[in-house]
């Protein structure tokens, strides 16, 4: 079935600038991705971008924050290495930090923007879209009738009501604090997701007076409470946390000091744990409460396309990114399925790939088992099902566990501290999904991915090597609980002690 630019009026007929077979909106990771996968197939392509024609994640995004926090874990090292003997006086040159995540993002960023650059420029339109009542793409001045639609939107952070207005310039998302020239020299943090820890931590490490602020009493909203009750206790070592607090009111005040350089004193008045009404003042206020896709203002509703009440579309076919019989595909974060870049990547190919004539022929990415990781330190990481989902499904499960606080090569590098939950079922031997606070979290959570995807069983996890001493070696401890407390009658193994 086709969308509703079939039963286009004559007027509209005739105002036509251009009819293609495949309109891309949106040139982010899944737009550029969908564009490059469907142009092999046609060359009746159109792809649509408002704003810079690189993605979120080299810009404002994923590489940013990344190296932010490679800033502040040199300036974590250097200032935590007495404990080996070695004492630092260390200094933090913020403009120089800020200078160096603003030069190594304009490297990724122009290696994004020289690839669109080689596209033919008639492909490319920059503007706004908006898809009107017939179903058709109206951007600047042109009217674009395309058979198939690929909307890769992306989204952008939410900010509560009130706030920006409230806030003024002291307001910071992630769409601006990589544009700082400097390190403030205070900050609050609202959201204890992934960017709000990601950025509170490397402030703080970075010398700013950071208070990183959360409505409930978790972190990177971690299902498992053992696993958050130990991510809390080894964030909380570096960083002022005001947990299940209650944001009542923000603002800003002037101060004398400040006035000269015309900024004001953010506020935030909240409630503590305790219910105490507190009020803190700073520098800025990062507001990290959530992203929203970008599709409400889109015109996606004329394209029969009907959204849930969180925005999300209904009858997303999770192979493509198609919607139902719709010739209309939505990917990426715009679909709100899993904004992760991975996730846009694959989503972008497998639609692209999906609109070629002989889409049976497409070589569609199936989409992944859940994978996420949070790069704060310790690292924090969710693969496969969680434990509430574990819990509901009825299958019989047992949680092999490892602590970091006291394994070997963590506590060499001084790292130690974290923890490891693996969720297997009690009769395949297969691993459900796994939780983790923990150094090298990153490494452990792709192995343990791989172990999911290929679905393999604990034994053959035990009977691969691990090196010695390695903190993936952690892995293996928790593999063998695992086995220690399956049902399967296991070949005679004796459990073996941590080897230190
Ligand atoms: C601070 C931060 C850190 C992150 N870190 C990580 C990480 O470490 N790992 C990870 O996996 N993910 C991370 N993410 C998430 C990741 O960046 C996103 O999931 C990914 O970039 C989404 O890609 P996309 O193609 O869907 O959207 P985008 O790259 O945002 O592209 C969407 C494009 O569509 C355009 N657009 C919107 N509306 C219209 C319209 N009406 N007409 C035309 N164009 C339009 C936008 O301007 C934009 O150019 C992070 C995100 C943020 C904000
Ligand atoms: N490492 C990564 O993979 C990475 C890093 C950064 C961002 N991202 C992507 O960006 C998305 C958005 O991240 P995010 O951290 O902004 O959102 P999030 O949804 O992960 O977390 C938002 C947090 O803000 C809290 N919150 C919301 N409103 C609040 C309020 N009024 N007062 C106090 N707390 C409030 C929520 O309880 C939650 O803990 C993520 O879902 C992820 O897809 C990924």
């Amino acid at each position: 079935m086709n969308h509703s630019s079939d039963n286009i009026t004559e007027n509209a007929t005739n105002n036509i600038t251009r009819h293609v077979e495949v309109a891309v909106i949106g040139a982010g990771t899944a737009g550029q991705n969908a564009f490059r996968a469907a142009r092999r197939t046609t060359k009746n392509i159109v792809i649509i971008n408002d704003g810079f024609w690189t993605t979120t994640c080299a810009t404002i995004g994923c590489m940013p924050s990344k190296l932010l926090i490679a800033a502040a874990s040199r300036a974590h090292d250097a200032q935590h290495s007495d404990q080996f003997g070695i004492h630092a006086d260390v200094q933090i040159d913020g403009k120089q930090v800020m200078a160096r995540v603003q030069a190594e993002r304009d490297f990724f960023a122009n290696s994004v923007k020289k690839q669109v650059d080689s596209w033919p420029e008639h492909k490319k339109i920059s503007g706004r879209a908006h898809i009107n009542k017939d179903g058709l793409i109206e951007v600047n001045n042109e009217l674009i009738k395309a058979d198939k639609i690929i909307v890769a939107t992306g989204s952008s952070p939410f900010i509560p009501e009130g706030w920006t207005d409230k806030l003024g310039d002291t307001l910071l998302t992630s769409d601006n604090i990589f544009e700082l020239s400097d390190l403030p020299t205070s900050m609050a943090v609202i959201g204890a997701g992934s960017v709000g820890l990601e950025m509170a931590q490397s402030m703080a490490r970075l010398g700013v007076n950071v208070t990183l602020f959360n409505r409930e009493n978790r972190v990177a909203s971690l299902q498992d409470d053992d696993i958050n009750k130990k991510a809390i206790d080894c964030l909380a070592r570096g960083l002022t946390m005001k947990l299940k607090s209650k944001v009542e009111d923000v603002g800003t005040c002037s101060d004398d000091k400040t006035i000269e350089n015309k900024k004001s004193v953010a506020f935030i008045k909240y409630k503590d744990r305790e219910g105490q009404v507190q009020e803190w003042q700073g520098e800025y206020v990062l507001v990290a409460t959530g992203r929203r896709n970008n599709i409400e203002q889109l015109g996606i509703e004329n394209l029969d396309v009907e959204l849930d009440d969180k925005n999300r579309p209904k009858n997303l076919d999770i192979n493509t990114g198609q919607i139902g019989d719709l010739e209309v595909y939505i990917i990426g974060d715009a679909n709100a399925h899993i904004p992760l870049l991975h996730v846009a990547s694959d989503e972008g190919f497998s639609a692209g790939s999906s609109v070629c004539p002989n889409n049976t022929d497409a070589n569609l990415r199936p989409p992944s088992i859940p994978l996420s990781i949070v790069f704060c330190e310790p690292q924090i990481a969710n693969i496969g099902m969680t434990l509430p989902e574990v819990k509901d499904s009825g299958l019989n499960y047992v949680i092999g566990k490892v602590s970091f606080d006291t394994q070997g090569r963590s506590r060499v590098m001084g790292v130690n501290c974290g923890l490891l939950h693996i969720y297997s079922c009690k009769e395949t031997d297969k691993i459900l999904g796994a939780s983790m606070v923990g150094p090298d979290a990153e490494y452990i959570a792709h192995i343990l991915a791989v172990a999911i995807t290929n679905d393999l069983c604990i034994k053959e996890l035990l009977d691969t090597p691990f090196y010695h001493p390695t903190i993936v070696e952690g892995l293996r401890t928790a593999l063998r609980d695992v086995q220690d407390k399956m049902s399967i009658p296991y070949q005679a193994q004796l459990t073996q002690e941590d080897d230190f």
